[in-house]
């Protein structure tokens, strides 16, 4: 068993509190990931687990035992770092078997190692290379094998495809999927960007501000995010959030006046619509914009509204026809769809009525 425990760890740097009491557990052999924005601590967090930073109070462990203080080259952990740097002078094969070598490794098990994760990434044929012969890609694939080369019961991976053009991120997100099935590990991989966040996760952990604020596998976190973080965060395309007001029983956000249940009257809110969970007029709360922009999915189409000065996102297939610009769209939402958000604290408050 390898699951990874945080347990209240927290970090300040001089007064920045970069993690804040994060209590989480990735479950053995499941790919989590850490989503937040940019500064939320998902590096810090990581970090520690490898054995570069410690904590100011918690504890960390794997299966079970306190790591702590165990210096990061006795720890079972593999780690692809956010920014990497190969070394210049080494071949790409000296470059993936140097965590092997500084492990102390014998020279066989080096060569067996490196060719089973090259094979893996499907880099053979760049071995006897230097990095300086390398495309950015291909560099990119050599730092995430030299990450995977040690026999680690844990993965971390900081970001790794940041940077990459969106073909190749595609490509690797899927080679690092079945990878993380034939390696059988426990993952944990901080992902920037909402799409790499619901292609890699299958559990969930949502930061802010030093702050776990949701977790759980990542259904359930998208089906009920609990938090206008996780709404924000976790979806693609990014969900729509809107400004209104609860009163008189109901809410008013945008071109939205809809019914709720729950408790809210008199707050100031933020109304969570998913572009995809807007349909055809008709049914539910109906609503209606003018086409600013169409960006092509292929078998779908991202369309972006003005709702009386809201904008607003809708998801339409393209069997349906492009919308022309500046042309009014008519669409309807199942009131469930509309979740409602406490604009103060972001915990949820409900969801519209029918
Ligand atoms: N060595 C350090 N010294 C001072 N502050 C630091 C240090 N490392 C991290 N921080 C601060 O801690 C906070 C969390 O940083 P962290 O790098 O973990 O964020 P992140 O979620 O990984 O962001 P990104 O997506 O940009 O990588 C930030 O405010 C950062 O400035």
């Amino acid at each position: 068993m390898a699951d990874v425990v945080f347990e209240g760890v927290s970090r300040r740097y001089g007064s920045k509190v970069a993690l804040d009491g994060v209590s989480l557990t990735a479950p053995d052999r499941r790919f989590t990931v850490l989503c937040g924005p940019p500064g939320s601590g998902k590096s810090v967090l990581l970090r520690m687990l490898v054995g570069l930073e410690t904590p100011d109070e918690g504890r960390i462990l794997i299966g079970g035992q306190d790591v702590t203080d165990t210096p990061p080259a006795q720890r079972p952990v593999g780690y692809v770092p956010q920014s990497f740097a190969l070394y210049p002078h080494l071949t790409v094969r000296q470059n993936i078997g140097y965590p092997l070598k500084l492990a102390g490794a014998p020279a066989p098990r080096i060569a067996e190692q490196v060719g089973r994760v090259a094979e893996l990434l499907s880099i053979q044929h760049l071995l006897d290379k230097t990095p300086d012969l390398l495309s950015g890609g291909e560099k990119q694939r050599v730092a995430v094998a030299r990450g995977l080369s040690r026999e680690a019961r844990v993965f971390v991976l900081d970001d790794p495809l940041v940077g990459l053009d969106y073909k190749l991120r595609e490509r690797l997100m899927g080679d690092l999927k079945l990878l993380a099935a034939e390696l059988g590990a426990t993952f944990l991989y901080a992902a920037s960007d909402p799409l790499e966040t619901l292609t890699m996760a299958q559990e969930l952990a949502v930061l802010e501000r030093g702050r776990v604020v949701r977790k759980g596998p990542v259904e359930q976190v998208y089906a009920e995010p609990g938090n206008e973080a996780a709404m924000r965060l976790v979806g693609f395309p990014r969900a729509n959030l809107l400004p209104g007001r609860w009163q008189g029983g109901a809410v008013e956000a945008g071109p939205f006046r809809f019914p709720v249940a729950g408790r809210g009257e008199g707050q100031e809110v933020l109304v969570g619509l998913r572009p995809e969970d807007a349909g055809a007029p008709g049914r539910g709360v109906t609503a209606q914009g003018t086409v600013t922009l169409v960006e092509d999915l292929g078998a779908e189409l991202v369309v972006y509204l003005d709702c009386g000065g809201q904008p607003l996102t809708v998801i339409r297939l393209a069997e349906e026809g492009a919308p022309g610009l500046g042309q009014p769209l008519a669409f309807g939402v199942s009131p469930s769809d509309l979740l409602v958000f406490d604009r103060r604290t972001g915990d949820a408050l409900g969801r519209g009525a029918a």
